[in-house]
């Protein structure tokens, strides 16, 4: 049977517990938005499709726990990731401050070639907010990230971001030259029917 896409990305939210990371997720492959908070315990995955520069590109997007009693469990998914979101809220400042032991954790724990995007969700909550614009920007900037404020409530450049991050990743696969990424021995179709995480929670 002929293949659906050109490549599979795995990429990974991370944050802490309540910034909008699964509704992020829910937002992007099902259009939908749920406000009560339930927290993921573990890890979850939700699969979506993006053309992006003629390559139909399948991610498979892993949606871990912020919660810290489940550290220990998600950062076992750092590795085989290629692409990592790092969240806060712009209405809590304390998010905004976890973001550095995000990023020296993803340091730790994933590859070299990961590509990062710094995510600021609930850009909707502007009466709220705690972090300003160029506080995520100059953040970002110091590593080296692309930055974007988002708002799962109003579907806030939330393709835009995946999308880019899509960019990102077939940039510096195409660079890696060790990368069977975009090579034919990348046989994506069996990664894809794989029962990784165990823990299915999505609120959605
Ligand atoms: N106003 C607003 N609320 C949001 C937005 N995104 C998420 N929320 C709310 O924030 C709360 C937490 O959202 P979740 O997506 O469950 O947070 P999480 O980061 O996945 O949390 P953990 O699974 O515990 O790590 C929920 O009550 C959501 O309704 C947003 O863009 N705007």
């Amino acid at each position: 049977m002929a293949k659906q896409y050109d490549v599979l990305f795995r990429l990974l939210l991370l944050g802490d517990s309540g910034v909008g990371k699964t509704c992020l997720l829910c937002r992007l492959t099902d259009n939908e938005f749920l406000s009560p908070h339930i927290s993921t315990i573990g890890v979850d995955f939700k699969m979506k499709t993006l053309e992006v520069n003629g390559f139909k590109v399948r991610i498979q997007i892993w949606d871990t726990a912020g919660q810290e009693r489940y550290q220990t469990i998600t950062k076992q998914y750092y590795r085989r990731a290629q692409g990592i979101f790092l969240v806060y809220d712009i209405t809590s400042s304390l998010s905004f401050q976890h973001i550095m032991k995000w990023i020296s954790e993803v340091d730790e724990y994933a590859p070299h070639i990961v590509q990062k995007i710094l995510i600021g969700n609930k850009h909707d909550e502007e009466h709220r907010r705690q972090v300003t614009t160029e506080q995520g920007n100059k953040l970002a900037k110091s590593y080296g990230m692309d930055f974007f404020e988002a708002s799962a409530f109003t579907n806030y450049n939330i393709t835009e971001a995946f999308t880019r991050m899509t960019e990102l990743v077939l940039e510096a696969n195409r660079k890696e030259p060790d990368s069977t990424l975009l090579s034919d021995n990348n046989d994506l179709s069996t990664t894809e029917t794989e029962q990784e995480p165990d823990y299915n929670t999505c609120s959605c």
